[in-house]
């Protein structure tokens, strides 16, 4: 059963104007986040992704559909029941939310005293929180006294201190530089690999939910427009949307620009080969053209890794007779992808 499921899920705010349509921030989404999942929603500004998480965090009711979080119904929860299942999930945000008058260390404890947790539990699990995060020295200090990294694993280790099954981290490293934004994703990895917590991760970062996520839902315009393996929809993106967000990323496939400066550099049929892992491998493609007599050259490209799997795009400008080369594509064509480009 999925820790997290959504059924038909709506979410519509009365509009600004007077008489005014109302606002369907949510419409009609159905995802299931599974028990370990790292599960990012991206998509641009407005799309719906904070209101998705402020209906999972239960801080907002669905106006219909079903939100089921850990075999519990939401909709319709009287509030006091909706306390206990907001401790079961921790939250960090793009701007840390910390206390600027508490310590580090009374910010993390903080949740814990809310919760009525002895002064003893309490200072092992600060203390064992700190160690995690990396900040033990730091346990006296203030925020302002951090850089925005340091105050970013203070948050993760505060979301974590009632030990929730699910962690939501909204833009939790658009405040950050690309160097620290590495070194939180690392170390909410480890929250995820070592605590067994699940993630869901909002974001319009798509570097990202490369970076960690697993599974990935493509939000425009209140509906999820995509979503499956990160790997699938990156290397094989089907909506446009999900497409412009991924290219974003994705490395290889030439922009038309691009592709007028190769045509006015290169003679011959330029086409793009598309390989994903577990198709066949490059050598034979590159082996049947040099059979077939066809003068290639390799012009554009990269190969992408996505969590250990690779897929790539490489462009490539061939030279022979038109009929040669028409029968050599269609024998490559029967195993990866190709798309003459220009
Ligand atoms: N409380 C609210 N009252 C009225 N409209 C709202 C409210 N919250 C969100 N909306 C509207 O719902 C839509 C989705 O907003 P939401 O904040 O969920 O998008 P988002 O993808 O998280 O964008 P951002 O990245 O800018 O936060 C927007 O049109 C927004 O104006």
């Amino acid at each position: 059963m999925p820790l997290v499921s959504l059924r038909n899920v709506t979410k519509a705010y009365p509009s600004s104007e007077k008489n005014g349509k109302p606002i369907l921030a949510i419409d009609d989404v159905s995802i299931d986040i599974d028990a370990g999942d790292v599960y990012g929603i991206i998509g641009y500004s407005g799309a719906g992704k904070s209101t998705l998480v402020r209906l999972v965090n239960a801080l907002e009711p669905v106006t219909s559909g079903s939100v089921v979080v850990d075999g519990r119904e939401l909709a319709g929860m009287p509030e006091r029941e909706l306390r206990g299942v907001r401790l079961g999930i921790g939250m960090i945000f793009q701007q840390f939310n910390l206390f600027n008058s508490k310590t580090v260390w009374r910010n993390v404890a903080y949740p814990l005293t809310v919760a009525g947790v002895s002064k003893e539990k309490t200072r092992a699990r600060v203390d064992e929180l700190l160690d995690f995060v990396g900040l033990a020295d730091k346990a006296r200090s203030y925020p302002d006294q951090l850089s925005g990294g340091q105050k970013q694993r203070v948050g993760i280790a505060r979301a974590l201190a009632t030990e929730p099954r699910i962690l939501l981290a909204d833009e939790a490293t658009s405040a950050l530089d690309p160097e620290t934004t590495q070194e939180v994703l690392a170390l909410l990895k480890r929250v995820n690999e070592e605590f067994g917590v699940t993630m869901i991760v909002i974001t319009h970062e798509m570097d990202v939910i490369q970076t960690i996520a697993t599974k990935v839902a493509v939000m425009d315009g209140g509906r999820v427009v995509e979503n499956g393996d990160v790997f699938d929809v990156f290397s094989d993106p089907q909506n446009p949307s999900s497409r412009r967000f991924v290219s974003t990323v994705v490395k290889g496939v030439p922009s038309p620009a691009e592709l007028a400066v190769l045509r006015e550099r290169h003679e011959g049929r330029i086409v793009t080969v598309s390989f994903r892992d577990g198709d066949a491998s490059q050598a034979s493609v590159f082996l049947d053209l040099a059979e077939a007599g066809i003068a290639f050259e390799l012009v554009f490209g990269g190969i992408n890794d996505i969590q250990g799997r690779a897929f790539g795009h490489l462009t490539l400008a061939l030279r022979g007779a038109d009929a040669v080369i028409d029968a050599a594509l269609g024998r490559i064509r029967s195993h990866v992808d190709v798309t003459e480009v220009a």
